[in-house]
């Protein structure tokens, strides 16, 4: 088994589009409507499904925001330089909702940015993916 995608409610399909592929530079991988249950998908990534797990952008037709509540923590992006990344992101119009830096607690560099439905992308430099905190 391994994992194919994680699914994110999204209220505007093409702004997230947008910033999954503008702003974190992925891919859009695949996109497809279901007329009869009225909802879209859009599949965004680093590469293709058969080379690692990607985004399931879903948006309900209609529905334009969600109540994220409190128990959605984040997904993680390795990133290669994560001071350089993140200046790239603002530049971007990305919003880096915690500078980057040592985790509290640890030594691994992380940083956090929103996506435009609010959800927390966290970025993890490359030398410390895998290593948790870093001690
Ligand atoms: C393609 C596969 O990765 C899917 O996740 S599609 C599964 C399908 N998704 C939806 O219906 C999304 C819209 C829905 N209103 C929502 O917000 O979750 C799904 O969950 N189908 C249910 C089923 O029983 O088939
Ligand atoms: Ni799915």
């Amino acid at each position: 088994m391994r994992i194919l995608h994680t699914m994110l409610r999204v209220g505007d399909l093409q702004r997230s589009i947008d910033f999954y592929t503008g702003v974190l530079e992925m891919d859009l991988i695949r996109q497809s409507d279901n007329e009869e249950y009225k909802y879209t998908l859009a599949f965004v990534g680093y590469g293709d499904e058969r080379s690692g797990a990607v985004l399931e952008l879903t948006y309900n037709w209609g529905t334009d925001q969600y109540d994220l509540g409190s128990a959605f923590g984040h997904i993680a992006i390795e990133v290669d330089d994560i001071y350089g990344a993140c200046e790239k992101i603002r530049t971007a119009g990305g919003n880096i909702t915690r500078e980057p830096g040592p985790v509290k607690g640890g030594t691994t560099e992380i940083a956090f940015v929103e996506d435009p439905d609010g959800y927390k992308i966290e970025l993890i430099n490359k030398k410390f993916a895998g290593k948790g905190l870093g001690n």
